[in-house]
């Protein structure tokens, strides 16, 4: 009460308050003139105020209103019309206050008034909104012209520079600037007289010199919608020499829309389509390969019809990284559910991976026989891969040097690899080769060369034993010396030609990122592959199967002492040693039935298939060895070891160092290794795939012994 008193007060002191901005419509404004003018002019006339005071304050009006279009930039048109309104509504009441408002000729003049103010007002404001929208236009108008020119500009540089290196006169039909800002395309048409686009492209390199692009940046032909036209793709930013990180959008993905495994020299992202074509990815040590495996099981996790299995005979290296975190129960799912491992299914033995191979032969027959009806539903003879039927994707880490290698044992691995090629397209089981170099015997392989067309071939400035014209058949011009960096390379695909491409950098923490986020989204087995799988698959995380886990992280430590391997992960917890019963067995078992009860991953099996061992004292299963401790072929191993010095060795050079008389494999080598290091024979140097074993001879000094 005593607030609304105060205003009053306020408002009578200072007089009306008129608001010169406050907005009105044609009508509402017409109308408040009028009702105004009416009120003005009765109550004038009944207190006999002197009639000028409303002339006055009609001559306010009109300049406050002025002034205030002219502020927010009302056209002149608008500005008369509002002070017009003002005088002429003015001009009546002073009027209607002379000779009495409530007469039928002021009345009839004042309605008057109040429509011809309505149609002024409305008129002006037509005329402020095509004003406001010519504007706009003409803003966007110059934006565009800016651009135009801008091509226009890029236009007449490349007509004069083909002309120049070519001696081809081309017309420019189009300049389109890539989104990513990485360069532009240039559709040209050929003049007549025979002229073809791959006369163009045979001058990528003079053309590109000529115009004086950076380091890494290509001028490339390529055909256009007819013989007539040519497509010049130019790059300006070096995104090659750029490191980029997997990008942070771990939404869902599909083997049907493709999976992203890099981006290309335009920066933009280039897809694998894996439904029916396997892949082959060959890279030197140091080219950044097991970073793109990883990257690739990324795209893989996050896909919802994909079940990835991997064998990594080379210490599980490639996998690891996507089980421990789940294994270790490092990572929280936000309710509180247990996390599910990035992968499906990891073997880092030969025995495992055997199981894991005749694992995806079975599957796949069953898969043709069980789904008779599916195929016949969708008449097709390819099985319908969705999330209640998932793909397999079956990762081999250096698995070309598996179907290369001279060890017997290892060949059967190879055979039984390329069996999986062979059988299970239609049934949705596809591989991911991995090659070290050695490509021409993998590539002489009629089933590689035609089940696995989408390739990478990494070089990492790497000029030794890529043959690219090999990998790539077909393609021409390219030059292993335009992908000196890391991670960077070439990849085609059947949908993609082969060109520059550079694989996403992945760190751990990302991939621990990626296992939670992915977690609820991998697929579970479908009931007729299970079932089929049987056991061997669904005890797949049985702490027998994954001791060597324990044991890779284990002996990890013990060569770094600090708890932690280079991929950044806390193994401290498993390094302990174990017996039967142990926590650590109980956490493994505790993790099993965590994954069956929450994934149903598979259905529990009655019993065993294969003969389950127990762990040996210690986390390892020595299986492997038995009966061989001693042998000739370890001895042999031993001397091999002895004389390579302070320099060292590794598993691969001592396992073909004794292919020839002994048949070991490379496995079997890695046990004694293994063995040698802990009981001191020898010291493990470096990590991962650049770990070399040195005999304590030549160690340059004894590991402190705890
Ligand atoms: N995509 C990439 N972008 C930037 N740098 C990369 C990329 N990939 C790899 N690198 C760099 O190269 C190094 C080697 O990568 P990676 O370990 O994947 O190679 P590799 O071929 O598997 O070698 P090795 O067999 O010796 O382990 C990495 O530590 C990283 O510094």
């Amino acid at each position: 009460m005593a607030t609304t008193t105060t205003a009053a007060k306020k408002q009578a002191s200072s007089g009306p308050v008129l608001d010169w901005s406050a907005g009105h419509g044609p009508v509402t404004g017409a109308l408040s003139a009028t009702t105004g003018a009416f009120a003005v002019a009765t109550t004038g006339a009944a207190t006999h105020m002197p009639p000028g005071w409303a002339l006055a304050v009609g001559a306010a009006g009109a300049l406050g209103h002025t002034v205030i279009g002219l502020r927010v930039r009302n056209a002149g048109r608008t500005l008369a019309t509002h002070a017009a309104s003002w005088l002429v509504g003015a001009g009546w009441t002073t009027w209607a206050m002379t000779h009495g408002p409530l007469t039928w000729a002021a009345l009839g003049s004042l309605a008057t008034v109040g429509v011809g103010i309505g149609a002024a007002a409305r008129s002006a404001a037509l005329f402020e909104e095509a004003r406001e929208e010519e504007a706009t236009a003409a803003e966007q108008r110059a934006i565009a012209r800016e651009l135009s020119a801008e091509r226009r500009a890029i236009a007449a540089e490349w007509i004069d520079r083909i002309q120049r290196v070519c001696s081809i006169s081309v017309r420019v039909v189009g300049v389109e600037q890539w989104a990513t800002g990485a360069g532009y395309s240039i559709d040209a048409e050929l003049p007549p007289g025979g002229a073809t686009w791959n006369k163009i492209a045979a001058e990528s390199a003079r053309l590109s010199a000529d115009a004086r692009l950076p380091h890494g940046c290509t001028a490339t032909a390529s055909p256009g919608i007819h013989q007539g036209r040519v497509i010049i793709d130019v790059t300006t930013v070096n995104v090659l020499e750029q490191e980029r990180t997997y990008p942070a959008d771990y939404g869902p993905l599909s083997v049907h829309t493709g999976i992203p495994w890099g981006y290309r020299t335009n920066a933009e992202q280039i897809l694998a389509y894996l439904r029916e074509q396997c892949a082959l990815i060959v890279g030197p040590t140091g080219s950044g390969k097991t970073n793109m495996v990883h990257s690739i099981l990324a795209g893989f996790a996050r896909a919802d019809d994909i079940l990835t299995w991997v064998i990594d005979l080379n210490a599980g290296s490639a996998g690891l990284p996507w089980v421990l975190p789940a294994l270790n129960g490092e990572i929280n799912a936000p309710d509180g559910k247990a996390v599910r491992p990035g992968i499906d299914w990891l073997a880092g033995t030969y025995d495992e991976a055997m199981t894991m191979l005749d694992t995806a032969v079975k599957v796949a027959k069953q898969r043709k026989m069980g789904y008779q009806d599916v195929l016949a539903r969708a008449n097709t003879d390819l099985l319908p891969i969705s999330a209640k039927i998932p793909q397999i994707m079956l990762v081999i880490d250096e698995g070309a040097e598996i179907l290369a290698s001279p060890d017997r044992q290892v060949r059967k691995l190879g055979e039984k690899i390329l069996e999986v090629i062979r059988i299970a397209r239609a049934m949705g089981i596809r591989t991911v080769l991995t090659a070290l170099g050695a490509t021409g015997s993998v590539l002489s392989n009629l089933m590689i060369r035609r089940e696995a067309k989408v390739r990478v071939a990494l070089t990492g400035g790497e000029t030794e034993g890529m043959d690219l014209s090999k990998m790539f058949p077909g393609s021409r011009g390219l030059r292993v010396e335009q992908a000196p960096h890391k991670g960077a390379g070439f990849m085609g695909t059947p949908e993609s030609p082969a060109a520059l491409f550079k694989a996403w950098r992945i760190l751990p923490n990302q991939i621990r990122e990626i296992i939670a986020a992915t977690s609820d989204r991998h697929p579970v087995l479908d009931d007729i592959s299970a079932k089929a799988a049987g056991p061997a698959y669904a005890r797949r995380w049985d702490t027998e199967r994954t001791a060597w886990m324990r044991e890779q992280a284990a002996t990890a430590t013990t060569s770094t002492g600090t708890g932690t391997v280079g991929t950044g992960l806390r193994l401290s917890a498993l390094s302990a040693k174990e017996a039967p019963g142990s926590p650590e067995d109980e956490m493994l078992r505790r993790f099993r039935e965590q994954i069956d009860a929450e994934f149903g991953t598979a259905p529990e099996p009655p019993a065993p298939e294969r003969s389950v061992k127990p762990p040996a004292a210690g986390g390892l299963d020595l299986s492997a060895l038995r009966g061989e401790q001693d042998s000739p072929a370890q001895q042999a191993a031993l001397a091999l070891l002895l004389a390579a010095g302070p320099q060292g060795t590794g598993a691969s050079a001592i396992a073909r160092g004794l292919s020839a008389e002994h048949g070991t494999s490379r496995q079997t080598v890695v046990g004694w290794l293994r063995d040698w290091v802990k009981d001191g024979t020898a010291v493990r140097i470096g990590e991962g795939t650049k770990a070399r074993y040195v005999h304590r001879q030549h160690a340059p000094e004894q590991p402190p012994e705890d």
